[in-house]
């Protein structure tokens, strides 16, 4: 079982807040049976369940910070080890988010095979939250906190995007399209690998 995770592909899902991961992952899951790993989820439930740990994430994430690195890394692995055996591969959204977790993951799990870019327009992802936080009761979809949440990306996420791009495995993708035409060149990516 502990071994198995290492066997199984790993997909990386990256791109801004609001750019339409989640999105994506829903659908890569109905139509691949991958694990979907968001690592915002993962926070989340620990936030819900009330613990101690939840509630100095939640400080964090209210103020629109990255959570310390050894905190999600072995929240993901902890999930991927318990899945192994009924996991397809691991679809894991939204980590890493700084060059330095990239290097972390590639330590204690491996190597991903493609990282997916989902890339839209900073005006597009403000917009798309703003909307989404009329309904989706997230602390984190409020107009300041997404402006540091986009700040963070475009400072701490795109070297990350930039650091796999040299290991030839980055498919960047215009999520600016409808989200069924995004699928289809998510598709085409997805199988286009060995
Ligand atoms: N291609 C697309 N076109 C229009 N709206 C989209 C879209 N992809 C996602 N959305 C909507 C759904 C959500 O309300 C919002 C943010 O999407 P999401 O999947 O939750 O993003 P992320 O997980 O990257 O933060 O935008
Ligand atoms: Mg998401």
């Amino acid at each position: 079982n502990y071994l198995k995770i290492w066997n199984l592909r790993v997909v990386l899902m990256s791109g801004g807040p609001g750019s339409g991961k989640g999105t994506q992952c829903e659908k890569i899951v109905a139509k691949y049976g991958y694990t979907h790993l968001s690592s915002g989820d993962l926070l989340r439930a620990e936030v819900a369940s009330g613990s101690e740990r939840g509630k100095q994430l939640q400080a964090i994430m209210q103020k629109g910070e990255l959570v310390p690195l050894d905190t999600v890394l072995d929240m993901i692995k902890d999930t991927m080890i318990a899945k192994a055996d009924v996991s397809k591969g691991y679809l894991i959204d939204g980590y890493p988010r700084e060059v330095k977790q990239g290097e972390e993951f590639e330590k204690k799990i491996g190597a991903p095979a493609l990282l997916l870019y989902v890339d839209a327009k900073a005006e597009t992802m403000v917009q798309r939250l703003m909307k989404r936080g009329e309904t989706s009761g997230r602390a984190d979809d409020n107009e300041e906190t997404i402006k540091k949440r986009l700040d963070l990306y475009y400072k701490a996420t795109e070297p990350v995007i930039a650091y796999y791009e040299k290991r030839g495995i980055v498919r960047k993708i215009n999520s600016e399209l409808p989200v069924d035409e995004v699928f289809a060149i998510v598709v085409k990516a997805i199988d286009e690998l060995k």
